[in-house]
């Protein structure tokens, strides 16, 4: 089986005197080369992540977490990277969070360690990322084998959720990986993810590497593909998870879930309790990142998209010249159409205000939960 692919690094310095590095996978350059980026810089990481250089839910936060401890032994203003690292992006939660937790960290210490708590506290986010990838593997499988108990599973998934946007096995792709396995995953269909093509560059990529039997298909083609009764069950990550359950994911998943509901098909979110926001009340309370309309009037082919080749003007036009375009980067689907979501901690299902709230609190217990059905006392029962 193929190794794992590392998203993100840190490198001590090489020389005393030097500083360290955070060395970053260049997604942007996936699938046609792998390319890694050095960042020395809170300006360069900053522009890695609204270039998607770096990019996915649990990643954010910890090239969030990370980029603190750059600030701090690179001897930059911390606060002042602490801002703009937490709204280099607005949708997902995971960035601010890393940020805001290696902050405390490094405030906390006594001064000459803060340095060294930052960058602990962000070594042991990347730890708590990779066990918690491994215990939704865990779970997510076992929900699939509840929910389909024939086996041979068919799942759509969309955008990049794979060890590209963890310090593990990811999130959907973690139950897609766990899947397969166990030899049970017979068909992941993939969506190309329009714009940036999250899908087709690095879906398809992390599925050909660890030998998955995957087929590649643009967006608007997944409703003939439930039609013919081709899927499953729909596996898909999310960056923001209200109160309520609202789901914030890669523009594309909300269709999804409507198609999912109208042919009965199940819709599972994949995602770490970090994403889970009680603070923002409900899926209208989401702030939507806007990306540049160039993304959707131009093509730029995958091996030209590097670092600062995303300007207007850098692809090929593919509408008239001066056509405004709607592009959001991503879409909410409401909790009733959500069939379960599966945490580190468990599945929650039906997807509701008490139980993510129970689950947040920890009051999931393990094993026995699978359906999330909630006692009196709001713990899980099984
Ligand atoms: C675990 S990844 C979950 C989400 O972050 C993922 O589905 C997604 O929407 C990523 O969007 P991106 O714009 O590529 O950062």
């Amino acid at each position: 089986m193929a190794e794992d692919m590392v998203a993100l690094r840190w490198e001590e310095p090489p020389e005393p005197g030097d500083g360290p590095v955070l060395v970053l996978l260049d997604q942007t350059r996936l699938p046609a080369e792998e390319v890694e980026l050095l960042c020395t810089d809170v300006p360069g990481l900053v522009q890695a992540i609204q270039t998607l250089a770096v990019r996915g839910a649990p990643l954010l936060g910890l090239a969030g977490a990370y980029g603190i401890a750059l600030a701090a032994a690179r001897g930059f203003d911390v606060d002042e990277a602490a801002g703009h690292l937490a709204s280099a992006r607005p949708t997902a939660v995971n960035l601010e969070r890393g940020v805001r937790r290696t902050l405390d960290a490094f405030h906390a210490a006594v001064p000459g360690q803060r340095a060294a708590a930052a960058l602990a506290e962000a070594r042991r986010l990347h730890a708590e990322d990779a066990h918690g990838s491994r215990e939704i593997g865990r779970y997510g499988l076992g929900l699939l084998e509840e929910l389909l108990p024939g086996g041979g599973y068919r799942l759509l998934t969309h955008c990049n959720t794979g060890a590209l946007v963890s310090g593990g096995e990811g999130t959907a792709f973690a139950v897609v990986r766990a899947a397969h396995r166990v030899g049970e995953l017979r068909r992941l269909w993939v969506d190309e993810t329009r714009p940036l093509l999250q899908g087709a560059r690095l879906t398809a990529y992390e599925a050909a590497r660890y030998g998955m039997p995957y087929t590649l298909l643009a967006d608007n083609a997944a409703g003939s593909l439930f039609a013919a009764g081709e899927v499953d069950a729909v596996v898909v990550g999310a960056d923001r998870i209200a109160a309520d359950g609202a789901v914030a994911n890669k523009v594309g998943t909300y269709p999804l879930a409507v198609l999912a509901r109208h042919h009965g098909v199940p819709f599972l979110v994949v995602a770490p309790t970090s994403t889970v926001d009680l603070g923002t009340a409900d899926g209208g309370s989401i702030e939507i990142e806007q990306r540049p309309g160039s993304e959707v009037t131009e093509f730029t082919a995958p091996y030209a998209l590097g670092v600062g080749a995303q300007q207007p003007g850098a692809g090929v036009l593919v509408a008239p010249l001066g056509t405004q375009a709607y592009n959001p980067a991503f879409d909410v689907t409401p909790p009733e159409l959500v069939t379960a979501i599966v945490t580190e901690r468990g599945v929650v299902s039906p997807v509701g205000e008490e139980a993510l709230a129970a689950m947040a609190a920890g009051r999931i217990r393990r094993e026995r939960d699978h359906l999330g059905r909630l006692s009196e006392d709001g713990t899980a029962m099984g």
